[in-house]
């Protein structure tokens, strides 16, 4: 792809294709890869200047849909230059600071440093707006700073996993370990200038709007324990989703005499060596930590209540090479065409999956075909890992369609769990003893320390942040307990300039990463604050018919995902059962509706 996009020279798609044919892929197109690399350094190395300007849209689906050995229809242009890397090479920026000396007198509290509050830190200095970022932590990160547990790491493929205005040559593995990802962010906070606008330690208790001055007063406790009243012209919330440990309720735990650690909070400093470890849960982080740890504990059980579907491992190694690392440093447009393929195996292909059809005859197990050729690929992995143990094999398959909850990246799990020191134990735990846990079947499970891999709490999704709109009316009003909507996922009637990032319904679980969510929608506010400059008004909010019309649409078409399906309880519900986190819609049409503000849907004042 890249010698193709310096040259021009459309022959080399026809003359190279079978590098990109994965028919090939074990047979391998060796000689014609090193026939390219040759080219390749010829071109690079040999003076002559090479054409960098933008691709037309047509010539890069010409060669996205040549590398990926499928079409790639013309909807997913725009998406994918703007995601892959690509946008940033273009001349102008996406949102070229207008008016900037009214906008510097526009304030913005950004209340959260991780991935999306670091990246509306980015876009809104970008577009000339004075912002302040405050989070109770005493570095940027969010997540990634406070994970610490043995294997911590994405399950989104790391090449995709990033801003898309920093694309990064340097990840060790394709998916990268947690402090990888921190070191990423950091450098970008530091790069972006992001650092100086965060105010560490520093803890968002409330937000009110006033009616009379148009502005927020966001109440904080600083560092030293002190609160105090900031305004802000606009509040743009990046809490994230995950709020903080859920400890299982077992009766007795607190008596365990033991040291009993959530993975959220964990103690870099806890060694397992030889200790008899008992781990509850078997979601994301379970899957992490105990392939991680096994080969150092003395015993492991593992207590499961109910298994996830496990996505096969492309291959042992998961290092990327120095070659490839170095190529995606020096070679231009390695790292941009990289994103691009990675992008599309791990994003819109895998909607179809998640719909279902009214028609598919069997509805207890899967959801429509490609949802049923998905679950015999998985169990298929499944069957292979497990051949010789048929007793853990028919405990670990789910009984809930894949992708009704999230779909893991096998680090080693199913090979951990053949090994002779590791148990699964899927009776209910009855209750903690000082000395371990006791099952239903009232069996005693000595252990020295007990995981709780069992989790985050998700509602309420603005945490414990105490917010009022106009009229004093208070959000938990609005939303009751675990009752969130918005418009389009991020604004609310009422709220006039309150912008909520990965808020009700956006989510995008069935690919791609949180990244992709946070950059579409902070661009969709920076949209929103430009369209009140351009008007000459202070605030504006989404009109209620039109909330409530978007929200009918989001209802009717979440009936038709697998988020839905009777047999999955998820953390993508609520406590009845409404689906509250997942975005219904393709990653394509989501983004494409962030793309402008309709100044239709707000009032303006
Ligand atoms: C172990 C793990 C693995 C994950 N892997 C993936 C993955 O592979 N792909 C993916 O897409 N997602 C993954 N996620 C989800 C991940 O949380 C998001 O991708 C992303 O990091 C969220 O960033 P964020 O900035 O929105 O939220 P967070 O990272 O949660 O940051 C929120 C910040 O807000 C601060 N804050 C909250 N409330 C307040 C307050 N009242 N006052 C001040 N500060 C406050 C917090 O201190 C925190 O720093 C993973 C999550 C976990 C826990």
């Amino acid at each position: 792809m890249v010698l193709t996009h310096l040259t021009r020279d459309l022959s080399l798609l026809e003359r190279f294709a079978k590098v990109c044919d994965p028919s090939h892929a074990e047979t391998g197109a060796e000689p014609d890869a090193d026939a390219i690399r040759d080219l390749l350094a010829e071109v690079l190395t040999s003076g002559r200047p090479v054409d960098t300007t933008p691709l037309t849209d047509a010539l890069f689906q010409r060669l996205a849909s040549a590398y990926v050995h499928e079409p790639v229809d013309e909807e997913f242009i725009p998406l994918l230059l703007d995601q892959c890397g690509f946008a940033k090479l273009a001349p102008e920026p996406s949102h070229p600071p207008k008016a900037l000396s009214r906008q510097r007198d526009f304030h913005v509290a950004v209340i959260g440093a991780g991935l999306s509050g670091i990246c509306a830190g980015v876009k809104l200095g970008e577009a000339g707006y004075s912002y302040r970022i405050y989070d109770r932590n005493e570095d940027v990160g969010g997540t990634w700073l406070t994970n610490v547990y043995p294997g911590v790491g994405v399950d989104t493929p790391s090449h995709f996993y990033s801003y898309s205005f920093e694309v990064n040559p340097d990840w060790p593995e394709f998916y990268s370990k947690g402090e990888y990802v921190l070191d990423y962010l950091r450098r970008c906070a530091d790069g972006y200038g992001v650092r100086d606008h965060v105010e560490f330690q520093t803890e968002v208790l409330s937000c009110a709007y006033d009616d009379a001055s148009k502005r927020w007063a966001v109440t904080v406790r600083d560092r030293r324990g002190q609160e105090r009243v900031d305004w802000a012209d606009a509040v743009i919330t990046a809490i994230g989703v995950f709020q903080g440990a859920v400890r299982p309720d077992i009766p007795g735990l607190d008596e365990f005499a033991g040291i009993a650690v959530h993975t959220a909070e964990w103690d870099p400093d806890l060694d397992l060596t030889g200790r008899r470890v008992a781990m509850i849960g078997t979601g994301a982080s379970s899957m992490q930590v105990g392939p991680a740890i096994v080969d150092d504990v003395a015993q492991l059980t593992v207590f499961q209540r109910s298994p996830s579907w496990i996505m096969p491992r492309r291959k042992d190694d998961l290092t990327v090479s120095e070659g490839a690392n170095w190529a995606m440093r020096h070679v231009p447009f390695y790292g941009e065409w990289f994103r691009f393929f990675t992008y599309w195996f791990a994003s819109d292909g895998n909607f179809v999956r998640v719909v279902i059809d009214p028609e598919w005859h069997m509805p207890e197990v899967s959801v429509s075909k490609p949802s049923e050729d998905l679950r015999q690929w998985l169990l298929a992995y499944a069957r292979e890992e497990l051949a010789d143990r048929p007793d853990l094999l028919e405990r670990v398959i789910p009984d809930y369609p894949p992708f009704g909850k999230r779909i893991l990246r096998d680090s080693n799990w199913y090979r951990m769990l053949r090994q002779d020191h590791v148990e699964l134990v899927t009776d209910a735990i009855e209750r903690a003893t000082t000395g371990g846990l006791v099952t239903a079947d009232g069996r005693e499970v000595p252990a020295d320390v007990l995981i709780l891999a069992t989790g985050y709490q998700v509602l309420p999704m603005l945490g414990q942040i105490d917010i009022t709109g106009r009229n004093g009316t208070a959000l938990t009003d609005v939303w009751g307990h675990d009752e969130p909507r918005a418009h389009l996922g991020t604004t609310v009637p009422g709220f006039p300039n309150l912008f909520v990032l990965a808020g009700p319904n956006s989510a995008p679980n069935h690919g791609a990463g949180v990244n992709i969510l946070a950059e579409s929608q902070i661009h969709y506010i920076v949209g929103c604050l430009d369209l009140l400059h351009e008007r000459g008004a202070r605030v504006l909010e989404p009109r209620q018919d039109v909330h409530d019309a978007y929200n009918e649409r989001v209802d009717e078409a979440l009936e038709g995902r697998v988020w839905s399906h009777p047999s999955v309880r998820s953390y993508y519900q609520n406590s009845s059962g409404r689906v509250i986190v997942s975005c219904p819609w393709r990653l394509v049409d989501y983004w494409s509706m962030l793309r402008v503000p309709d100044e239709d849907e707000y009032i303006l004042s």
